[in-house]
């Protein structure tokens, strides 16, 4: 590894608690952050207020609204702004990864992510990644850590490499434990399987996991976009079952924590903020289109988070 060094790209809720608890572990972070109150809080504090799991801490770390003036050499870049922005974000760090073995990762929710950022990076330069940790933005500066579950990474094409292996195990001696995947993409259809059941019943509704699972009529819906998306995965070489598929939704909705969570695409609507209905819903509709899989629950769940994106974003 040339550098340790990581630089946090879109350090809101996941950002900064996975930034904060790395840089808790002694590792070397700097937060880069659109955000001007978020970013300007920590700096006004000497630090990020992390609360929730773990217990409420002050954490001293680098935070900046300005990439260009991060100079390399950095190890590994984490993507954690919202999908939408990855252009912008992954334009905004370009440099550090001019010359370098530096390498970017994903643990951003649904499809294409990497592509994206490679297409900015180069080819070569991203890892994929997924999570199951839940945060939540409390205040500017202030982060609560809801819920405390697995995170993966690895290569696009599968199979462990050096790099993933190392960087794994690096991010889990410093706080964030990672574990290396030989089949990310799968993992990452099993983590898509959770939001398609969670995000837009929760965005439409603005109902918690919990109330959702407990309703009978909308836990209905949910496990009828897990079934046509698993139908998609499946057909696109990737076989998910019934069985496993729902475990995956119970697994995600029924942590207590998690009952009482609504979904960060709720969180982005009320926000006035554009969702990530593209890459957790439209990718996969897009897909069974291509593979003759019907996805009409699918499809509805996006109209309605796109509606409600109008009725909300000014
Ligand atoms: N929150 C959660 O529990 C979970 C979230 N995820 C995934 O993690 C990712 C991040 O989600 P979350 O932390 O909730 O999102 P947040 O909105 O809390 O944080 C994203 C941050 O990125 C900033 N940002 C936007 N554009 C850029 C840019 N060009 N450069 C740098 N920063 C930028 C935003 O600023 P501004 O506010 O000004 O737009 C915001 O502060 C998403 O892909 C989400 O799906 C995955 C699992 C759980
Ligand atoms: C925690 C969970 C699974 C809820 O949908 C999530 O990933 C999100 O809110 O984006």
């Amino acid at each position: 590894m040339e550098s340790q060094r990581i630089v946090v790209v879109g350090a809101g809720a996941m950002g900064s608690m996975f930034g904060g608890r790395l840089a808790e572990g002694g590792a070397d972070v700097t937060l880069v952050d659109v955000n001007r109150d978020h970013i300007g809080a920590i700096q006004q504090n000497g630090g990020l207020i992390l609360t929730g799991h773990g217990g409420d801490r002050h954490i001293p770390i680098r935070a900046t609204t300005d990439a260009s003036t991060i100079t390399g050499p950095i190890g590994i870049a984490l993507f954690q702004c919202k999908a939408i922005y990855n252009p912008q974000a992954a334009a905004s760090v370009r440099h550090l990864f001019d010359g370098s073995g530096a390498v970017a990762v994903s643990f951003q929710n649904g499809l294409g992510n990497e592509e994206v950022i490679e297409g900015i990076l180069g080819k070569g330069r991203v890892v994929a990644g997924l999570t199951s940790q839940s945060a939540m933005m409390e205040a500017p500066g202030r982060v609560r850590h809801v819920v405390d579950l697995p995170t993966d990474m690895g290569e696009i094409g599968g199979g462990l490499s050096d790099r993933v292996t190392r960087w794994a195990d690096f991010l889990s001696r410093h706080g964030l434990s990672v574990t290396a995947s030989a089949d990310v993409t799968r993992d990452k259809w099993r983590k898509l399987l959770g939001n398609i059941g969670l995000s837009a019943i929760s965005g439409a509704t603005n109902l918690t996991a919990g109330q959702i699972v407990d309703d009978p009529q909308l836990r209905a819906v949910a496990l009828r976009a897990i079934d046509e998306a698993a139908a998609v995965a499946s057909a696109s070489g990737i076989p998910i079952n019934q069985a496993e598929a729902y475990d995956i939704f119970y697994q995600i909705a029924l942590p207590p924590e998690n009952r009482q969570m609504k979904s960060s695409m709720r969180r982005d609507l009320e926000a006035g903020q554009h969702s990530e209905v593209q890459q957790i819903y439209e990718s996969v509709v897009g897909l069974g289109e291509r593979h003759g899989v019907p996805t009409p629950t699918l499809h509805t769940l996006a109209a309605l988070i796109r509606g409600l994106e109008k009725h909300f974003i000014a």
